[in-house]
């Protein structure tokens, strides 16, 4: 008896590790190169024992393969992508056969059943529902609805600089504070309230926000699909979001702004109360951190380089309205150097690291040396936007902060996101649906910053920031200080 569940367990194990070898020659059997993955852990080993975060893995196989390989095969334990590095691909991938390639692979992270908000985000939908609720969104960033967050965004950074002001004695952990800024400007543009994020230590809004974001994370950096939302927090927002459309019904006049899309989106569809809440927390989420990071990031390569900083508070001081108080919304979004610095920022600090793409049916991909490659329905490209965004051969001196390199004279930013070699929004029928709303928010902090400020890094903070092992997003591990001198 014993000799027979030996040799039975005997032969499940040999039939799980012939499996696995198998599963490691996905690429190799089609001859499609790249370095060789470590049994079980394929080539994430160091991020699945926890030592460092995927990113670091995913660019050590990408500057291992630049230059020799337009794409190469990569495992994140036992499964495969195909990491893309040539942009000439990425664009095929990204815009020109988008109908292959319209789905990313983010939406098994998310289960309908426990997060039935979560899962009417775009970003984790896919085939002709993803496009349905992509439709609903896209209407609400046209730029008179942007217009009118423009003034709400002067008013919450008057907010912000009275924080700073009661904090100039030390210096100050801006990751907290560019969040607080989001959280407040969002916050009054959706629900139409304050949000006390910069005038009290612990508001409620925020906790709930944090709360939601850590379970996403958590979930992300487990690679399982647990719950994200926890319900007192979907109870707390469906509350202020019932309460919000309740008092805009009763105003007379109402405005054409977010809520007021969202309303009108809910009667025309008969919304159920999920995807109202959906609408609501998407723009929401997606602001709130990505956005809140952006910034965080901008702030800080601005007090790093003084150079820069200089150059930008002289283009703001060029641009003030003839109270010379503010900058209108117009100016705002033409100034050159201004969106030079933001894109660069961007660049060295993309909040999202990769994207990804799964194939919808068989596609024809070319190889080195003239090969031609078959990838088949559900391979799935991977877009290693950290890695492209430091690649030498797309931007000389990749660790620098050269906001110059992105001047007219070079083609200015579309010149880059047009090669597919600048993605901090990705790109193609994807494209994130917020950029035009991001760079209201950032941009209009950033420039009462420097505005007021001379802002440079504390001592304190170390040269080379580590992204955070079990961060999804681009998140430091440092705490970046920065002193805020008046100006
Ligand atoms: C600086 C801030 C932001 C950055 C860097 C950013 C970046 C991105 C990236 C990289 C993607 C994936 C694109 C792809 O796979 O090609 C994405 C998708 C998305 N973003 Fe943003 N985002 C930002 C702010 C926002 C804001 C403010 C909103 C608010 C509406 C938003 C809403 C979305 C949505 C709905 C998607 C899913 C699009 C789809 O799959 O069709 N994002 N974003």
């Amino acid at each position: 008896m014993f000799l027979i569940i030996f040799s039975v367990i005997s032969l499940v194990i040999a039939g799980i590790l012939f499996g696995i070898s198998q599963r490691f020659k996905y690429f190799s059997k089609q001859g499609i190169p790249g370095p060789k993955p470590k049994f079980f852990f394929g080539h994430t080993k160091e991020s699945f024992l926890g030592k460092k975060n995927v990113i670091y893995e995913i660019d050590d196989v990408y500057r291992y393969s630049r230059g020799k390989y337009p794409f190469v095969g990569f495992f994140t334990a036992l499964k495969p992508y195909f990491l893309v590095i040539d942009p000439e691909i990425l664009k095929k991938v990204l815009i020109t056969d988008f109908k292959v390639f319209r789905n990313n692979d983010f939406s098994k992270m998310v289960s309908k059943r426990r997060d039935p908000i979560l899962a009417l985000n775009p970003f984790f939908m896919v085939d002709d529902l993803w496009n349905e609720k992509r439709a609903e969104m896209t209407p609400a960033m046209t730029k008179n609805k942007l217009k009118l967050i423009y003034p709400i965004a002067i008013e919450t950074t008057k907010k912000l600089i009275d924080h700073v002001n009661e904090k100039l004695t030390k210096p100050y952990d801006i990751k907290e504070l560019c969040s607080r800024y989001t959280c407040d400007l969002i916050s009054s543009c959706l629900f139409n309230v304050d949000a006390h994020c910069l005038t009290s230590d612990n508001p409620e809004i925020y906790d709930h926000s944090r709360k939601v974001m850590n379970g996403i994370i958590g979930a992300f950096s487990k690679k399982c699909s647990s719950q994200m939302f926890p319900p007192e927090s979907a109870a707390f927002f469906k509350r202020l979001t019932i309460e919000a459309i309740r008092h805009r019904n009763e105003m007379s006049f109402k405005p054409d702004d977010l809520l007021d899309h969202i309303i009108a989106t809910q009667q025309k569809k008969s919304f159920s109360e999920d995807d109202l809440m959906s609408q609501v927390w998407t723009i929401f989420m997606d602001s709130f951190e990505t956005s809140g990071l952006v910034l965080q990031y901008t702030l800080y390569e601005l007090a790093r380089n003084q150079k820069a900083q200089d150059k930008l508070r002289e283009e703001i001081n060029a641009n003030l309205d003839d109270e010379g108080e503010h900058i209108t919304f117009e100016t705002i979004m033409e100034l050159e150097y201004l969106d030079q610095v933001f894109h660069e920022a961007l660049r060295l600090h993309p909040p999202i690291v990769y994207t990804t793409r799964v194939c919808a049916e068989s596609f024809e991909i070319d190889g080195a040396k003239g090969h031609k490659y078959q990838m088949k329905k559900g391979d799935v490209a991977m877009i290693p936007i950290y890695s492209i965004h430091r690649d030498p051969d797309h931007f000389p001196h990749p660790e620098s902060f050269e906001p110059e390199r992105f001047d007219a004279s070079n083609g200015g930013v579309k010149a880059f996101t047009d090669r597919c070699v600048l993605l901090p929004f990705g790109s193609g029928g994807r494209i994130c649906v917020g950029v035009k709303l991001a760079n209201v928010i950032i941009k209009t902090a950033v420039v009462e910053i420097v505005k007021n400020y001379r802002i440079s890094v504390d001592e304190s903070v170390p040269y080379h920031l580590e992204i955070g092992i079990k961060e999804f997003l681009n998140v430091v591990t440092s705490t970046l200080l920065i002193n805020f001198q008046r100006l």
